[in-house]
This record gives structure tokens, sequence and C-alpha cells, in this order.
């Protein structure tokens, strides 16, 4: 678990935005998403491609990565011609529907000498994804991250975006399935409404109790509340050690099974209680 990064928060900014690209020099995000493509008009495509492209060194050690437009689309050639150029931590690749779409890109980076480092990040967002999530997932190692596009998915599904997102939770759920077997990081969709903090918090804590290891936002108020949800708390860090502690002296007592306030503990908890570990020392750092 040694270089594991936090990726609790993960903002979009639109492209064509100065003003945001700006802003988030100093917004305490994870990771960011210079987007190229729903946030930008089509008229400002080409000097967002340039902005962002231009952009990607000002923002410290976080992970930066670009948002392409689809394959199916006009930009998408240029975007990624320039994405590969520029060497982001990742491209970001929206409605991806198949190994196939995957190997595409991977193909298309590597032809235009796009550095190892830069990872494609896959969106899950339409039905076709849903079904084919296993081979999207294991199509390429450059894959390292699945991305939930909630939003594209719900319009797919003719489904409401309502609290809870009782619509929404079969595709979520399979995803996560696909993350965990493959070993991929897996990012929640964004939450639309920006003055909702209450509803904002709901869904954090609901994508962490689903098992996310972070989410995708649209507005620096979201960076705060998402940072705390998504970050160990202080009683899991202690739990946490406690557990790691109780499983060593069962051990050592030649027992495979210990309690911790009453409750069994046995090898697989330690697993998760160190990954948790892992995750607040990489947050700390
Ligand atoms: C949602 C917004 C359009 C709201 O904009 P606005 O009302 O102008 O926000 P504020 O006035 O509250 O902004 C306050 C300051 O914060 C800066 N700001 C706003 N958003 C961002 C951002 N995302 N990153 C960095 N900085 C940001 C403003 O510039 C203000 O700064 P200052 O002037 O110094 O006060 C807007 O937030 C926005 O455009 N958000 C991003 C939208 C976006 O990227 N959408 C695409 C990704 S989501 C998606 O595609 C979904 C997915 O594919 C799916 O299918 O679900
Ligand atoms: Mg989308």
């Amino acid at each position: 678990m040694t270089g594991m990064k936090p990726r609790r928060s993960v903002l979009y900014m639109p492209g064509a935005n100065e003003r945001a690209l700006e802003k988030a020099k100093t917004l305490p995000a994870d990771a960011l998403i210079l987007d190229l493509e729903d946030a930008v008009a089509p008229d400002a495509k080409d000097a967002a491609r340039e902005r962002v492209c231009g952009a990607l060194g000002d923002y410290g050690s976080r992970e930066v990565a670009i948002r392409v437009n689809g394959l199916e689309t006009e930009w998408h050639e240029a975007d990624l011609r320039a994405a590969a150029q520029a060497g982001p931590a990742a491209v970001v690749v929206p409605k991806v529907n198949s190994a196939r779409d995957v190997h595409a890109i991977e193909r298309a980076l590597e032809l235009r000498g796009a550095p190892q480092e830069t990872k494609i990040w896959a969106m899950l967002e339409t039905p076709v994804a849903m079904l084919h999530a296993e081979e999207i997932a294991t199509a390429s190692e450059r894959l390292t991250v699945l991305v939930m596009g909630t939003n594209d998915l719900a319009k797919e599904l003719h489904a409401e975006l309502v609290p809870g997102r009782a619509p929404l939770l079969g595709g979520l759920s399979l995803c996560l399935l696909v993350a965990r077997a493959t070993g991929k990081v897996i990012l929640d969709g964004v939450y639309n409404d920006v003055k909702d903090v209450a509803g904002f918090e709901a869904e954090c804590l609901q994508g962490k109790q689903f098992g996310f290891d972070g989410k995708t936002l649209i507005h620096p108020g979201q960076i705060e509340p998402c940072n705390r949800v998504f970050a160990p708390s202080a009683e899991e860090i202690d739990q946490a050690r406690r557990v790691i502690a109780a499983f060593e002296e069962a051990t050592a007592a030649g027992r495979g099974v210990a309690t911790v306030d009453g409750k069994m503990i046995e090898n697989l908890h330690v697993g998760n209680a160190q990954r948790l570990l892992a995750l607040a020392e990489a947050i700390e750092a």
C-alpha cells in the first residue's frame, strides 16, 4: 500500500474559464480534472485546449488530469494529440463503451508519444458501459481509474436525479464490483446543486459507505465537506490501530481470531484496517 494516492476530492474545472483555472491553484482538492468536454462550449474548444495544455505545470504535486472530448466527436483527435504532448497525470475519457474504445485511446496515446506516466481514466456513464464495465476496466494496464458519470447515466436511463439515487444504485453497485474485482480506483459522480450543502454531504456519505475512493466535484465549496467525509475519522484510525494490535496479540498467542469492543476480528479485518491507516498517512503526507 505504499504510494497510495488520496483521491477523496477530484474537482472538474471548465477549461475555458480562466478565473477557475487560476483559482484552483489554491484549492485543497486532492486532484483536478481540466475539462474540455461538457463544460466547454463548441466555439471555445480550441482556445480551451490550448489553455489547459499550457496550464498543467501550475498545480504543484497534485494529480492533474485532462478530460478530452468523446471518441465520436470532431474534437477528440486534436484533444488527444495535445494531451499526449502535454503529459498530464491522466487523460479522462468520457462515454467509454467497450474494451475497443480503451484500446483505441491506448494506441493513440502511444502513437503520439504520451509518457507512460499518463494514465487513462475511463468514464462509465452509459447503459452499454454498465454492461461492459469489466471488459473496459481490464482492457489496459494504463487504465487506473473508473469515473462515474451520473448525469449522463441518468439521462440515458430516462431516470430522475433524486435524493438517495435509487434509480442509479444498480449501476453504481455494478461498477464498484468491477473496480474492486479488477483492482481499479473508482470515483463517484458529481452533485449538481452547488448550494445544497446538506444534500451534498449526504451523497458523499452514501458514496463512502458504498466504497467509492472519492467523489468528483464541480465547485470549490464542495471540497472541504468531501475531504472530511472521505478521510478516515480519528475514531476510525483509533479503531484500525486497535484491530491490528489485537490481531497481532492473538496471532502471537497462537489464535486466528480476536475481539475488539466485543466484535470478532479475523485476518480480513486487518487488511481493511491497514488500508485505512495507509490512506490516513497518505492524506497527512
Ligand atoms: C456550477 C458553476 C457553473 C457555478 O458557477 P458560479 O455560480 O459562477 O460559482 P460561484 O460564483 O459560486 O464561484 C465562486 C468562485 O469559485 C470559482 N469556481 C467556480 N467553480 C469552480 C471550479 N469548478 N473550479 C475552480 N474554481 C471554480 C469561481 O470562478 C469563483 O471564483 P472567484 O471569482 O475568485 O470568487 C461552476 O462552479 C462550474 O462551472 N463548475 C464546473 C462545471 C463543470 O466542470 N462541469 C463539467 C464536469 S461535470 C460533468 O461533466 C458530469 C459528468 O460527465 C456526468 O455525466 O455526470
Ligand atoms: Mg458525462
